[in-house]
This record gives structure tokens, sequence and C-alpha cells, in this order.
């Protein structure tokens, strides 16, 4: 648990978390009461738009309260010690850039591996996140080790290619050795309200996934509100999602806390309607260790112990891990490190 201070210093604070907020969104409508039965829902373009635009509205000014409330709280001395790590631990530490080489991928594998290799405490990351064309190379640099390795695939990040062509995708990445793979969602599809293809291209890459875990990437900061967040988050979990995550990294904005709280609240909801936990993986444009620790509370106060693991709460991001490292230090010896003592990305 990462224990959290208030800003006026007023001491642990346990939070109204999980059980005692509802948050902006509420809980519970769409899956009881007024609302359709989860078990109902049918898989036409109909059907889907009823149930998700039956989802209750988000209130988006008090999504906006609430993360700004939570960024207050300061995580001070061992428990920032245990999340700097935990921060580490849930990192996809990630190269999506056409000037990747086989020489880059091996230096990024050897640094998930082992992100600082004058402390042999220090956690490895949880997954490295490249391209299919990289997944050979990085397969066999994290050979033996529990490093995860994620694909990007269904032509990431546009999405644009025929549903074919993303199977493709995600076949080859799996068979190089991938276990995770992370696809995009067909925004314009989406947007179109052609809720069915998109829930069938999901549940398709799902089965080509075979064990190897999903994560479906909504690009919310395409989606244009809250509302959408959500309805999108329950059409990939509907559909058979493993993970909901925000963004590519490619367009902006990017991962945003009140983007992610709506995420957290869609992903507890499905659990208590279903049965099933989904993770969430907050990527894109993260890259102080302040503002991992605020995904952390956010994660801690909206849904609680069962999503703070690497199992279930991921932060995808190119550099980050430098400032977790140059912050992991300063507790470790206080003073800063030069900026020599982490590599250049
Ligand atoms: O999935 C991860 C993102 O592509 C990384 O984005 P970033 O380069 O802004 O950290």
């Amino acid at each position: 648990m990462v224990a959290t201070q208030s800003a006026d210093g007023a001491g642990p604070v346990g939070g109204d978390g999980p059980t005692g907020d509802a948050g902006p969104v509420g809980r519970g409508r769409p899956v009881g009461g007024d609302g359709p039965v989860l078990a109902d829902v049918g898989r036409t373009d109909r059907a889907l738009r009823g149930f998700l635009h039956g989802l209750p509205g988000v209130d988006e000014v008090g999504a906006a309260r609430r993360t700004a409330q939570l960024a207050t709280r300061s995580v001070k001395t061992t428990a920032k010690a245990y999340a700097v790590d935990l921060a580490i631990r849930m990192l996809d530490l990630t190269t999506l850039e056409g000037a990747d080489t086989d020489g880059r991928v091996r230096s990024l594998c050897a640094k998930a591996r082992r992100p600082d290799p004058a402390d042999p405490g220090c956690p490895p990351v949880a997954a490295v996140c490249v391209y299919p064309s990289m997944v050979a190379t990085a397969a066999a640099a994290l050979r033996g080790t529990d490093v995860h390795l994620a694909s990007v695939a269904t032509a990431f990040p546009s999405g644009q290619a025929p549903t074919a062509v993303k199977l493709a995708d995600t076949r080859a990445a799996v068979a190089a050795g991938a276990d995770e793979i992370d696809m995009v969602i067909s925004r314009g599809a989406f947007l179109s309200g052609r809720y069915a293809q998109v829930h069938d291209e999901i549940a398709a890459v799902r089965r080509e996934c075979g064990p190897a875990h999903l994560k479906v990437i909504l690009e919310t900061g395409e989606l244009g509100s809250l509302d959408q967040v959500r309805r999108a988050s329950w059409l990939a979990m509907l559909a058979g999602a493993d993970f909901v995550k925000t963004s590519t990294g490619k367009i902006s904005p990017a991962a945003t806390t009140p983007t992610v709280l709506v995420m957290l609240e869609a992903v507890r909801d499905f659990r208590a309607a279903t049965g099933r936990q989904v993770g969430v993986k907050a990527a894109g444009g993260i890259r102080t260790t302040k503002e991992a620790l605020r995904y952390l509370v956010l994660v801690e106060e909206t849904v609680g112990a069962p999503w703070l693991s690497p199992r279930w709460f991921r932060f995808g991001a190119s550099s980050l891990l430098n400032d977790l490292l140059l912050q992991r230090a300063k507790l470790a010896t206080g003073a800063y490190h030069g900026p020599d003592y982490v590599t250049v990305d």
C-alpha cells in the first residue's frame, strides 16, 4: 500500500478509496437497477449503443476536482522508496521509434533486466515494449528473465489497416515471442458509432493472442470526452481486453489523471458486474517520479490494493525510468547523482 500524506501534513490518509467513494462516475447502474443487465448486452451496433450510452455520464468537473485533490498528497520517506520501486516494477519500458535498431533494443532490454547495475536491489521493470519487427531481438535479450515482452500491433499507432492485416501483425508478434500485445482500437469506427466493428475486431485479436495478454489502447486523446473514454473502456472489456490502456504516446494529450480515474472506475465496476478483473495501463507523456506517484495514489484511492501490482497496473513510458532511478538513488544516499548516473535513451 502506498501510504500518503495530505499536503497539510495531517498524517497518513486512509482515503475514502474503493469502498467509500463512488467517484465522479458513480457505479452500479449499468449492470443493475434501472440499467441493462450485462449478460443481455447484444453484439449489434444497436445493442451496444443502447448499453454504452446507458452508462451514467461522467462529471468532468468532478473528475478534475478529484484528481487535483489527490495530486496534493505527498508520499514520504519509506513509503516513497516503496512507491518508486513499485513504479519501476510496473513499468513497460518502451521504444517505439522508426529509428529503432537491434542494438538500441538490446540496450533497452539490458536496462530492463538491471535498471541500476550498481545496485542489485533495484528491481527489474515489468516489460519491454517494442514494434513487432523488434520482438525477436528483444525475446533473445530477455530470455531466462521474468521481464515480459510486449509488442504494439494492429497497425500501431493509427490502426488504419484491414482487420486481416491487424491479425497477421498480432500473429507475427506472438510467434516471435511477445507475451503481451498492445493493440489500438479503430477510433474512426468508434467515433462513428460502429461499435460492433470495434468489438469484433478486439475479440478477433484477443483470439489471435492465445496465451498472450491483450492490452487495448483507447487513444483517449482522440475520443473527445470522458463519457467516450468510459464507453470505450467498457466496449474493450466486453470484447475480452485483459488491460485497457490510455494512449499510444504519439498524440497529445496522452495519459491524464482524470482519464485514468475514469478507466479505473470502469474496471472496478466491470469486476463488480462480471467477477473478471481487467488491468489499466497509463501510457504516454509520463516522465517524472512525481507524476508516477500521482497515478499510484489515484490507483490506491480509486480501486485499492487489488490493482496495486504490476499484474494489474502498468506505466507505459520511454523516459520515466531515468527519473525513477535518480529519485531512488537520492532516497538511498541523500544526494542527487549527476545525469550521467543514468543512461541517455
Ligand atoms: O506506450 C508507451 C508510450 O508509447 C510511451 O510514450 P512516451 O514516449 O511519451 O513515454
